[in-house]
C-alpha cells in the first residue's frame, strides 16, 4: 500500500523507538555506515573510560525485555605487535561484558572453515593475507571486513597514500587542505638533487620511508637540509617539503562516523634548529608525535593549538572515507604556521594506536544492537505481543487474565 505503514511496519518502528535503537544501522551493509557522527576533542584515558561506560548503560538497560543472548564474533588476525598493544585484558574484559568476544583467527587453515563470524578484524601485511580476505568476503558477504584489503595497501605507500587529496570536495568548509609537495626516489638518492630542483621542491625535506610495513624502519625519518644531505638517504623513500606548523600536529582518529582529534607535539619551525642539522648532513629524528608527546593539556599559543573546525573535520573525514575506503584510520594533519585553517595531510595510518581503540569497541557494540534488533525482528508479531502481555501482566499492568487482544 502507497503512502501507509501496515501494522507489522508499525510495530516495527515502534520497537525500535522503544529499544532506542536508531533505524538504519546498516550491519548488513558494512556495520559502521550510519552511527550517528560524533565527534570529540582530546583527553584520551579517563574521558575515554567514562564514554565506555555511558554506552554500556542503555544496552544493560534493556537486556531484561527480552532474554537476548545474541554474542558479536569478532575474528582477528593481527602482527603481534597489534595484539599486544590492543588485545590488553582490560579491553577484552569490556568487551566480554558488552557480549563481544573476540576470537584469533588460526592462519594455518582456510579462513571458511573458521567463525562464523560477525566482523574480521585484520593488521596482517603480504600478499598472502590479501588474498584470503579478499576471497573470504567475496563468499561472506554478510561478514564485516575491517577494513578491504586493496584499501589497507594503498596506505602502506606514501606515494597512493596522498593521491587525490587535491581533489577533495572541501569548498564550503571552513578550512582548506593541502599536501605537502613531494617526490619519490626508487633508486639512486644522489641523482635525486637535480629532480628535486626541476619539481621545484624547496629545502629542508623529509625524507621518509617509500614502504610503510610495521616495522620501525618504516618509520624512520630524516631531515635533509641541502642538495649534497641527499645522497646520505636510503631509497625507496618519499621527499617531502617541511611545512612549518609551530611544533603541534593534529591526529584525526576514525572509526567509522566517529571522529577523535586529539593534539600531539611534532617538529618545531625549522629555523630554529636548522644550524645542528646542517652540520651533519641530515638529521634523523625520532618519532616526536607518539602517544606520549601529547600536547591536549600543554599551555600552547591559541593560534596554533586551535583544534580544526568540526564541520571542517566532518567533511575532510566524509570526503576520505569515500575515497581511501577505509572505516579504521587516523589523518595525521598540520595547520601551516601563520595561516588560520590552512592544513596539510602529511600522513594516514591504517588501524593505529590506542587513541581509537574505545572508539572501535562502541562502534563494535553498535554492530552487536544491530544484530540484536535484527534478530528481535524475526520474531513474530504475535509472540512479541504475547511476551510483552506476560511481562505486563506479572507488572500489573494488565488485568491477569481475560481481556481479549483486540
Ligand atoms: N611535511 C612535513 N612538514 C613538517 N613536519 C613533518 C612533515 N612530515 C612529517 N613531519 C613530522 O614528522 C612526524 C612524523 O611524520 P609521519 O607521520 O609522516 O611519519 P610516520 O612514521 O608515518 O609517523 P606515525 O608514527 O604517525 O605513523 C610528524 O608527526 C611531524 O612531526
Ligand atoms: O600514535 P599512534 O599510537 O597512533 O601510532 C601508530 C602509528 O601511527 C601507526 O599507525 C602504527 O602502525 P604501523 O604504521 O603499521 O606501524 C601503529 O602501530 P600498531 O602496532 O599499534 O599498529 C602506531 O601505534
Amino acid at each position: 500500500m502507497f503512502g501507509t505503514l501496515a501494522s507489522g511496519d508499525i510495530e516495527t518502528a515502534r520497537l525500535r523507538r522503544d529499544l532506542r535503537i536508531p533505524c538504519n544501522l546498516g550491519f548488513s551493509c558494512g556495520g559502521f555506515e550510519d552511527l550517528g557522527m560524533r565527534l570529540e576533542g582530546e583527553n584520551l584515558g579517563a574521558e575515554e573510560n567514562r564514554e565506555v561506560v555511558a554506552e554500556t548503560a542503555p544496552f544493560q538497560v534493556e537486556r531484561p525485555l527480552f532474554q537476548q543472548t545474541q554474542k558479536l564474533v569478532v575474528g582477528y588476525a593481527l602482527t603481534s605487535k597489534k595484539k599486544k598493544s590492543f588485545l590488553q585484558p582490560k579491553l577484552e574484559f569490556m568487551a566480554r561484558r558488552k557480549g563481544i568476544c573476540f576470537v584469533p583467527i588460526d592462519l594455518n587453515r582456510p579462513l571458511s572453515e573458521q567463525g562464523p563470524f560477525d566482523v574480521v578484524l585484520h593488521k596482517l601485511l603480504g600478499k598472502e593475507w590479501q588474498d584470503v580476505i579478499e576471497d573470504y568476503q567475496q563468499k561472506h558477504p554478510e561478514v564485516t571486513v575491517l577494513d578491504p584489503p586493496s584499501a589497507i595497501k594503498r596506505i602502506y605507500n606514501r606515494q597512493s597514500m596522498l593521491q587525490g587529496m587535491a581533489d577533495l570536495n572541501l569548498s564550503d568548509c571552513s578550512g582548506s587542505i593541502y599536501v605537502p609537495k613531494q617526490l619519490v626516489v626508487l633508486k639512486d638518492s644522489a641523482s635525486s638533487a637535480d629532480r628535486v630542483v626541476e619539481a621545484g621542491l624547496k629545502f629542508p625535506l623529509v625524507a621518509k620511508p617509500l614502504w610503510i610495513d610495521g616495522t620501525a624502519k618504516s618509520h624512520q625519518l630524516f631531515l635533509a637540509y641541502d642538495k649534497r644531505s641527499l645522497a646520505e638517504l636510503e631509497p625507496p623513500l618519499v621527499l617531502q617539503e617541511f611545512v612549518n606548523h609551530g611544533g603541534v600536529m593534529f591526529k584525526v582518529f576514525v572509526v567509522g562516523d566517529i571522529i577523535k582529534v586529539v593534539r600531539r607535539f611534532s617538529l618545531p619551525n625549522v629555523s630554529s634548529n636548522c644550524e645542528k642539522a646542517k652540520a651533519n648532513g641530515v638529521f634523523k629524528f625520532p618519532r616526536v608525535s607518539s602517544a606520549a608527546a601529547s600536547a591536549d593539556n600543554a599551555d600552547l599559543e591559541p593560534s596554533v593549538a586551535e583544534l580544526p573546525p568540526k564541520p571542517f573535520l566532518e567533511a575532510l573525514v566524509k570526503e576520505l572515507r569515500t575515497l581511501l575506503g577505509l572505516r579504521l584510520f587516523n589523518i595525521d594533519m598540520i595547520r601551516e604556521h601563520g595561516s588560520k585553517n590552512v592544513f596539510s595531510v602529511i600522513d594516514i595510518n591504517y588501524f593505529p594506536g590506542k587513541s581509537l581503540y574505545l572508539k572501535l569497541l562502541c562502534s563494535l557494540n553498535m554492530i552487536l544492537s544491530e544484530k540484536q534488533t535484527n534478530e528481535l525482528l524475526k520474531i513474530p508479531f504475535c509472540r512479541l505481543w504475547k511476551d510483552a502481555r506476560l511481562r505486563a501482566s506479572s507488572c500489573r499492568f494488565l488485568p491477569q487474565s481475560g481481556a481479549s487482544q483486540t
